[in-house]
């Protein structure tokens, strides 16, 4: 071939939640480029070559079949990987750091930091690195001083391309964005590199919507997306405590709020609280960025949105010991879902997880169900004393027990026989709706004493309540 026709080739370092559906998409959407998707975790790679990939994502086993071992390729061998790419994404995990300075709160950079100085060790040719991972702003700052110091071999050129996807439905999120945001420096070969990533995203995705920015405005617009999100959502679960106290339904509220158009309605479920491995860790970051510059009124700010989070799930344990003649103790209990969201096996950062533990010290006996989750249920609770046990069957699970607990939206949640449930279970029977999704005035007819969240308890103990139909 000639260097004009040359194959061009991809590299992903990091085969998780981003980096396997990122770059399975960009595969089957570029048949003529080579991707590779490369991980120090050797199962991971077998489980990307096997017939059961390592995460629950719908469509994405379809996209992995259409590309891999034509131009999709998984493999441990990360120093053949960067030999022969042009770009690489790096899609390293970014957690919270746990020690030292920023503990609790800064972007645990190590993996980040171990990759640059890899992909350093290993190039010949010259590299366009592409920052997938969400990072700190000026993060690039950090790289390029890496990639140069000592290298006298070749040329590196960073780009920030932050991704926005979300779990559940991250394959129709890639394949259809809202937008693609590239973040460069000015210089000629910033730009050059950033149009030759517009060109690779331009094969499916409109030219209106790839915004190319600077490079710290790309960073940063990531952890302000996220914080943004999060934000609405501990809004919305903020005012849903107030619904609780004043009779008003949270439903309604945001209905009539979401109506406004400068508001919009989406993201407006209130909930037992919000997960997944980002929200958090991004404000965490966020809060920490601004302290570091002195910003403190800003990161209180900030940090206000995971305080109603976490005093959210707190809430949710409170009322069902409260409900629950204050005493947990030998009650059985059913949790129902343990992903953090439906339609994904992700369970990190999940509320389950905060409640399960909770109920355990309020010495409940658990019964955790869920369709995707239940491997990492385990893992996640693994270790924790207290009497839990496991099963796919949401009819077993919920058999004999005091009370269900709705931690995932799980839409065929809504749709199970809660006549057969209600006779299964012990008296009096409960459930506490942390998604709402369930049809709360005919579990009551059924008999249940049901506690949504945001609206009004419908309870068989008192006077008959106004359930409004
Ligand atoms: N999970 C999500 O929905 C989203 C995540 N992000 C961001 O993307 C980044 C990655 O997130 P996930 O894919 O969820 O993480 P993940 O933990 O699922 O995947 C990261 C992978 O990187 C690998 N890795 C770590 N160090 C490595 C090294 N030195 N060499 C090779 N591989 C290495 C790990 O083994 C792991 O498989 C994070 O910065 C996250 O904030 C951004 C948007 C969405
Ligand atoms: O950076 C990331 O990791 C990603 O984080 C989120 O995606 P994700 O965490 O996969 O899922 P979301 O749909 O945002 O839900 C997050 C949490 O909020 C909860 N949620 C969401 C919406 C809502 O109205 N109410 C609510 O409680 C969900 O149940 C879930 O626990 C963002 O939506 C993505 O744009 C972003 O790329």
């Amino acid at each position: 071939m000639t260097e004009k026709t040359r194959q061009m080739k991809i590299l992903c370092i990091g085969a998780g939640y981003v980096g396997g559906p990122t770059m399975a998409v960009i595969a089957s959407q570029c048949p003529d480029i080579k991707v590779t998707v490369v991980d120090i975790n050797p199962e991971r790679i077998a489980r990307w070559n096997s017939e059961r990939l390592p995460i629950y994502e719908p469509g994405l086993d379809e996209v992995v079949r259409s590309a891999r071992g034509r131009n999709l390729f998984f493999s441990t061998d990360i120093e053949a990987g960067i030999r022969e790419s042009d770009m690489i994404f790096v899609s390293v995990n970014t957690p919270t750091k746990m020690f030292g300075t920023g503990a609790g709160m800064a972007a645990d950079l190590q993996y980040w930091e171990k990759t640059a100085r890899q992909i350093r060790e290993c190039s010949n040719t010259p590299k366009i690195i592409v920052e997938k991972s969400t990072l700190p702003v000026k993060t690039a700052q950090a790289m390029k001083r890496i990639f140069d110091a000592g290298n006298h071999k070749t040329r590196f050129t960073v780009l920030s391309n932050p991704e926005f996807l979300a779990e559940g439905t991250a394959v129709n999120d890639l394949k259809h964005p809202d937008r693609v945001l590239i973040g460069s420096d000015t210089s000629p070969a910033g730009i050059r590199a950033r149009e030759s990533l517009v060109d690779i995203y331009a094969r499916w995705v409109d030219r209106d919507r790839i915004l190319t920015t600077n490079i710290w405005s790309s960073e940063l617009s990531k952890l302000v997306a996220n914080a943004f999100l999060a934000q609405r959502i501990s809004s919305v679960n903020a005012i849903s405590a107030l619904c609780e106290k004043t009779d008003a339904d949270i439903a309604e509220v945001t209905r009539a709020v979401g109506m406004d158009s400068r508001l919009g309605s989406k993201f407006l479920n209130a909930s037992v609280g919000f997960g997944g491995s980002c929200f958090k860790k991004d404000i965490l970051n966020l809060v920490y960025l601004c302290r570091y510059y002195g910003l403190n009124e800003v990161a209180d700010y900030w940090e206000g949105v995971i305080r109603i989070n976490e005093y959210q799930k707190e809430r949710f344990v409170v009322n069902m010991l409260g409900n629950m003649f204050h005493t947990l103790s030998g009650k059985r209990i059913c949790l129902l879902g343990f992903a953090f969201k439906a339609h994904t096996g992700d369970t990190r950062e999940s509320p389950g997880i905060y409640i399960a533990k909770r109920l355990m010290e309020e010495r409940a006996k658990l019964v955790v169900t869920d369709p995707e989750a239940l491997e990492n249920a385990r893992f996640e609770l693994q270790g924790v004393e207290g009497d839990v046990c496991y099963t796919e069957d949401p009819y077993a699970a919920t058999d004999g027990c005091d009370a269900v607990a709705l931690m995932t939206e799980w839409p065929q949640y809504a749709a199970l026989d809660f006549d057969r449930i209600f006779r299964s279970m012990a008296q009096p029977a409960f459930i506490f709706d942390g998604r709402n999704i369930l049809d709360h005035a005919k579990l009551y007819t059924i008999g249940f004493n049901v506690f949504p969240i945001g609206k009004p308890a419908l309870t068989h103990f008192h006077d008959e309540p106004s359930i409004g139909g």
